[in-house]
């Protein structure tokens, strides 16, 4: 048994407490949202975004960061990503040395470019920053659906032991070294979720949908080797496995968003239909940039951003993909004649 925390009580923070608590640890979990905490504490469950799933006994619902992060084996970062920074920095005075943190959460700062780690390695001291992700709908999570992640962390000795914290029969943990090809992979397969939305609502069909997925994968492994990722992890769960869970999910919100503004809503109407974060949508504007940054074409994450942030209409976007130069699929491979 092991004490930890988790920081963040939406669909993802508290479905990662019922499993964390089935598997007998003591969790606390902590939300800065007063009117969330309360309405876990009284119906001891999330009846907005988890209907129907009651929380185990051994979980503590707090606003308190203090008791949330003293003394803890393991603290769980599950905010949303745009809140990882300011969320760190309320934490960091009940923080200790060599405190080992795993981050949940999926995005990039778009301000910086930091991914989370690095903004957790920057505001927590020392603390020692571990990763995990994967294809998790929190919905299916949280009625024990078999499901399978992987986590990143700098030492062998710290995966292996979130590993163990988080491993059940139904959740199974894999273990890498490559938190930055994790995190990208990650993050930037929302914003091709919008995409494959998008086409969905356009009314295009499954040949559209495993072409946006496959040249999609291919952008954000280009991207994520010049980062210094690994080819192994964007074919990885965290990579393709997240990107198919995300693009053809009923639960995916960055896909529902993506099918309204296919439908014709603008990026705020979808957001607010979707009520829960939009992880794709800051990570947009962040993607695109970093592709600017190492000069990697991204064309799909490119015209995402026309339609986000400067109204083009979406159909002109898929024009625009499909009307493109004509290209060789990979470019590393080469005719012998
Ligand atoms: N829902 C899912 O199935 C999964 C979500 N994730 C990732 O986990 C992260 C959290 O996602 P969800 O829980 O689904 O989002 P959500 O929209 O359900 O909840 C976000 C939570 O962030 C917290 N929050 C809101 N405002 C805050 C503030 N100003 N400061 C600090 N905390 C604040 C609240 O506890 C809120 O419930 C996202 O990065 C998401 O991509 C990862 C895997 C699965
Ligand atoms: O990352 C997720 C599943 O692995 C959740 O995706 P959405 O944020 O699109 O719901």
């Amino acid at each position: 048994m092991n004490k930890v925390s988790i920081l963040g009580a939406g669909s993802w923070g508290t479905a990662l407490a019922i499993l964390l608590a089935n598997n007998g640890h003591e969790v606390t979990l902590w939300s800065i949202l007063e009117a969330e905490v309360e309405m876990l504490n009284t119906h001891r469950e999330q009846i907005d975004k988890l209907p129907g799933v009651k929380l185990p006994a051994n979980i503590t619902i707090t606003t308190d960061l203090e008791v949330s992060c003293k003394d803890k084996d393991l603290i769980v970062f599950a905010v949303a990503s745009p809140y990882v920074r300011s969320t760190a920095k309320l934490a960091v005075p009940f923080i200790k040395e060599n405190q080992i943190v795993v981050n949940v959460a999926k995005g990039i700062e778009d301000s910086t470019l930091d991914t989370l780690s690095d903004i957790l390695n920057e505001e927590l001291n020392n603390a020692d920053v571990a990763v995990l992700s994967g294809p998790s709908h929190a919905e299916e999570v949280s009625h024990g659906i078999p499901t399978t992640v992987v986590v990143g962390a700098q030492s062998k000795a710290t995966a292996y032991f979130i590993q163990d914290i988080f491993m059940s029969e139904k959740f199974r943990v894999y273990t890498s070294p490559d938190i930055i090809g994790i995190e990208l992979g990650g993050s930037i397969k929302n914003v091709i979720a919008l995409a494959a939305g998008i086409a969905d609502g356009l009314g295009f069909g499954d040949n559209t949908k495993a072409a946006l997925m496959t040249r999609g994968i291919a952008e954000i492994s280009r991207l994520g080797i010049a980062m210094g990722g690994k080819i192994e992890t964007f074919a990885g769960l965290s990579g393709v496995g997240d990107l198919i869970v995300t693009c053809t999910s009923k639960h995916s919100r960055n896909r529902t968003a993506g099918y309204l503004i296919g439908k014709g809503y603008t990026m705020n109407e979808a957001m607010d239909e979707v009520k829960q974060i939009v992880e794709g949508v800051y990570s947009a504007k962040a993607a695109y940039a970093l592709a600017k940054k190492h000069d990697i074409p991204m064309p799909i994450v490119e015209q995402i951003n026309l339609v986000l942030f400067e109204n083009k209409p979406a159909k002109e976007a898929v024009d625009d993909l499909l009307t493109r130069d004509k290209r060789r699929e990979y470019s590393d491979l080469k005719w012998n004649k």
